[in-house]
């Protein structure tokens, strides 16, 4: 599928939020939505999905416009922080409920994912108000994956969850990707980005400023090492063209996966010791500023 995006506005009455000239997302792919606080992330997510259709603008999945074929979101799976469960019933029945309202609901595959993440029947028949932040934020996340979407949006789908699960839904969303769905995330967090994008769009003054292919092997990153002989290893660098900085056994520099590979190699060879390697994206800066 493709979402298609064409000089999309939106304000909340006299706050102009939105005003995104042009853009396009494709199926079997991860696109990470960043920008500051306050910068419209969830506003997007919602007039995709038609929780917000006061919008001008088109925007349409395979070319058919989204706000006149409401029938296209059942191939849509959302999950927002702010999004409205039953609280006074069950799990179990917010599953049964949301599941039926999407059609092609499969209880045993609901409660399969749900073991995944640690959600067991017991907490499952228990009623959502006693439900922790993180159990309802799993519980949210699962009534948007169950139903096997080909759009997936996620507003911070890993704030709030513990580190076991996070790991599960990384390694979960890299699957959906590879059966062909289209995913959008949201995160504030670097490592979640880096972990799962293929592609990060920067949303700032209500438009796409920046976009990275965090996949292509040719940008530069930008790497810290601690090296037993910080020294020999600025040589090696400086001899292939690179322009280290050295601050006691750190070696700070910029290089593509490839150059610094190669250096790597040479380095090892003569001696140099890597006691870690750390490299950062060089949209981390974006992520951080939230400005390109
Ligand atoms: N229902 C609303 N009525 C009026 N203004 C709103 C409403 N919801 C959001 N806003 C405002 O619209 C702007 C965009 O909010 P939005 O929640 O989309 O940002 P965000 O990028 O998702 O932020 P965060 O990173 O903090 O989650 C903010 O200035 C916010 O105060």
């Amino acid at each position: 599928m493709q979402i298609k995006i064409e000089n999309l506005t939106f304000s909340y009455k006299s706050k102009a939020v939105l005003s995104i000239h042009e853009s396009e997302f494709d199926s079997g792919k991860i696109y990470g939505i960043v920008g500051k606080n306050g910068v419209g992330k969830t506003t997007f997510f919602k007039t995709l999905t038609n929780i917000i259709t006061n919008y001008s603008g088109r925007i349409s999945f395979d070319e058919q416009e989204v706000k006149k074929n409401p029938n296209l979101l059942t191939k849509v799976g959302i999950m927002l922080d702010d999004m409205e469960l039953y609280k006074s019933y069950t799990g179990l029945f917010n599953l049964r409920y949301f599941g039926g309202l999407r059609g092609g609901f499969d209880e045993a595959r609901a409660l399969e994912i749900a073991a995944k993440l640690d959600l067991t029947t017991e907490q499952l028949m228990g009623k959502v108000s006693r439900y922790s932040l993180g159990m309802k934020k799993k519980l949210i996340l699962l009534i948007s994956i169950m139903n096997d979407a080909e759009i997936l949006i996620f507003d911070e789908p890993f704030r709030g969850i513990d580190a076991k699960s996070v790991e599960w839904m990384r390694s979960y969303l890299l699957d959906l990707k590879q059966k062909g769905k289209l995913i959008l995330i949201s995160s504030h967090v670097q490592e979640d980005i880096e972990s799962v994008c293929d592609q990060v769009y920067l949303l700032a003054g209500g438009d796409f400023k920046a976009s990275f292919d965090l996949r292509d092997t040719k940008q530069l990153l930008t790497y810290t090492v601690v090296v037993n002989e910080p020294e020999k290893l600025k040589t090696y660098l400086t001899d292939a063209g690179l322009e280290p900085v050295v601050t006691g056994n750190n070696v700070k520099f910029d290089s593509t996966i490839e150059d610094f590979q190669k250096t790597f190699r040479h380095a090892v060879e003569h001696g140099v010791d890597f006691d870690s390697i750390k490299k950062e994206s060089k949209f981390a800066d974006i992520i951080k500023n939230g400005e390109a």
